[in-house]
């Protein structure tokens, strides 16, 4: 498979080799076409119409990926088609760079990322419900790399956001997961947010619905105060249901949540997480932006 850098910026050779073995370290070794082309007319489109240009250039044969950057003044935003007929975003980058170079190279790094670990997610349609398409984690969970790559991404996205917790709680059951994970990576406390009528003693609880259920969560009464300031993980964010129900939760201790971290989105519930999630913010790792190019 052969990669081709499309950019609207010219890199220097350190850059566009880094890129190269950053890209070619995510396929796993897969020949990387090491040449960038410039175009200028790229500056002019925002993330949306970048990708309609990067499509004529991704759809010939030659070219079975392509990775296109997009600089615009506020931020570097990448956009990025693959051949497995999957297309996806990074975030706009926070922050203004301070070392251009250093956040682009960031870019590349989150973009190698997102391109190993996204064909390890399965896509099941129907399930568990019509017009539900799964997003099924097993197949990362199962692949060692593919593990330890999400650990790692989790925790740098928590850096580069600079998000602040003493305390992460998990969503039962695979929030469990990827919370407990990294926990134990920043080194802080986990609280488990399980599933009505797992936990003994006093708890406090909250209903909520979710894509395709409608459930309770509880928490250990006592397990937390107002010196806490949590962050919430789960593996998978579609119409925020669930994270609200836990931000409630955390809420009613005293402690306060300083926001959710997810691996992956639905993106046709987005509007639905905007509205449940409020002003709480929700990073997530891999920003699937839409299915089946
Ligand atoms: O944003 P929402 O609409 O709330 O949906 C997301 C939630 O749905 C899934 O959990 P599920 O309730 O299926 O439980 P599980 O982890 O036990 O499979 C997923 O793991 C999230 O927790
Ligand atoms: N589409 C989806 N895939 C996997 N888990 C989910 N939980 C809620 N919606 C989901």
């Amino acid at each position: 498979m052969k990669i081709q850098i499309i950019t609207n910026y010219e890199l220097t050779a350190e850059e566009t080799a880094s890129a190269c073995v950053t890209l070619q370290a995510a396929m796993k070794s897969e020949e990387i076409q090491s040449d960038c082309i410039v175009d200028e007319a790229l500056q002019n489109y925002g993330i949306e119409c970048g990708r309609a240009v990067l499509n004529d250039y991704t759809m010939s044969a030659e070219h079975s990926m392509a990775v296109c950057l997009i600089r615009t003044p506020s931020a570097i935003h990448g956009a990025i088609m693959t051949a497995t007929g999957r297309s996806f975003s990074t975030e706009a980058a926070p922050t203004e760079p301070s070392d251009q170079s250093a956040q682009t190279m960031a870019v590349f790094k989150s973009l190698g990322t997102q391109l190993a670990l996204f064909p390890l997610v399965g896509l099941i349609p129907d399930f568990p419900a019509p017009g539900v398409l799964f997003q099924d984690i097993s197949t990362l969970l199962v692949d060692a790399d593919g593990l330890h790559d999400m650990a790692d991404a989790m925790v740098e996205l928590v850096k580069a956001r600079g998000l602040k917790f003493n305390k992460i709680a998990g969503i039962d059951a695979r929030g469990f997961i990827f919370g407990s994970l990294l926990a134990y990576l920043t080194h802080t406390g986990f609280v488990m947010c399980r599933k009505k009528g797992k936990l003994p003693g006093a708890t406090i609880s909250a209903t909520y619905g979710t894509e395709y259920s409608k459930d309770e969560i509880e928490i250990v009464d006592g397990l937390l105060n107002e010196q806490d300031k949590v962050l919430i993980v789960d593996d998978l964010v579609a119409t925020g249901g669930s994270l609200d129900a836990a931000a409630r939760l955390i809420r009613q201790t005293g402690a306060g949540v300083s926001g959710a971290l997810a691996l992956l989105r639905v993106p046709e519930c987005e509007g639905m997480a905007r509205n449940k999630l409020g002003d709480m913010r929700c990073d997530v790792v891999l920003a699937l932006n839409s299915l089946g190019h």
